[in-house]
């Protein structure tokens, strides 16, 4: 199986979950740390569930669910604990062109929720294609104990330096070159860091010139 690797803007999209147990948690807190507008909907919601639906944060509707729930979502879970409910919800969205993942049933799957390490704006993420989920999380693990913590931040301030060059130096080999030399992660305080006074440098020359 070839799968294609992608990651989705999500803010705003109307998203559904169906099931709101320990399973299907887990995903709406995925869709809500992406900004989705999350519906859920189950007859039985777990309390962190029911936090959500209190602020606000989700809508849930508290009974079963319906083929009509589907209607107009972007992207949709099935996490009930009963599997032929999870294939009716997939088989809904799949008639009307919407993605769904029936949680844990591959062929009800169009797409595979990965394992990821994540660092701020970083994200690394991993699929074994359903091979082993529990070679995914491993892996998860040894990768988060190697990267540095403070990745996170670093990144940012990369972005907001690579923005300044890129708003005064026009494409082309020079530019690349800076920013690759920017991209190199220095164990340096801000200021004294070599890639950071190279930069300065040169934004400093660009200036001098015009
Ligand atoms: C295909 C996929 C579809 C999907 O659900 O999206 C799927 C399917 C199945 N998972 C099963 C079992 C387990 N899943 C996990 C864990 C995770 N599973 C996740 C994703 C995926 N799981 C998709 C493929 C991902 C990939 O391989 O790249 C992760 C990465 C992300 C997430 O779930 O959000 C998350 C780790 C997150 C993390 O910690 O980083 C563990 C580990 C554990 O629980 O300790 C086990 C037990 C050990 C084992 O089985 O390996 C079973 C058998 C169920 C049964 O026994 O009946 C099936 C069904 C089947 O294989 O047929
Ligand atoms: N909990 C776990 O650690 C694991 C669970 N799974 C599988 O994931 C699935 C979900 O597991 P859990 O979240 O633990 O189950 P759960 O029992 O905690 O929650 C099930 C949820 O589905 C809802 N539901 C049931 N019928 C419904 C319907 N007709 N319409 C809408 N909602 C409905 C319930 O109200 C409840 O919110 C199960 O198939 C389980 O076998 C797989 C691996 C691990």
């Amino acid at each position: 199986m070839s799968l294609f690797p992608l990651f989705l803007k999500l803010t705003a999209r109307p998203c559904l979950v169906v099931g709101a147990g320990a399973i299907a948690e887990g995903k709406i807190a995925a869709l809500l740390e992406s900004e989705a507008t999350v519906t859920v909907v189950a007859p039985q919601a777990d309390p962190r569930v029911e936090e959500w639906a209190a602020s606000g944060e989700i809508t849930l509707l508290r009974r079963e669910y319906q083929t009509s729930d589907v209607e107009g979502m972007f992207l949709v879970v099935a996490g009930t604990n009963v599997p032929p409910v999870n294939r009716a919800v997939y088989a809904a969205a799949t008639e009307r062109g919407i993605l769904c993942n029936a949680v844990d049933d591959p062929p009800y799957c169009d797409f595979y929720f990965p394992s990821i390490v994540r660092r701020g704006e970083l994200q690394i993420a991993i699929s074994t294609a359903g091979e082993s989920p529990a070679f995914a999380q491993q892996l998860r693990k040894e990768l988060n104990e190697q990267l540095p913590k403070d990745l996170g931040p670093w990144l940012m301030e990369l972005g907001r330096l690579r923005r300044e060059v890129t708003a005064v130096e026009p494409l082309g080999e020079p530019r690349k070159m800076l920013l690759h030399q920017l991209a190199k992660r220095e164990v340096c305080g801000a200021q004294d860091c070599p890639t950071r006074m190279i930069a300065r440098e040169h934004m400093a020359s660009i200036k001098r010139v015009s």
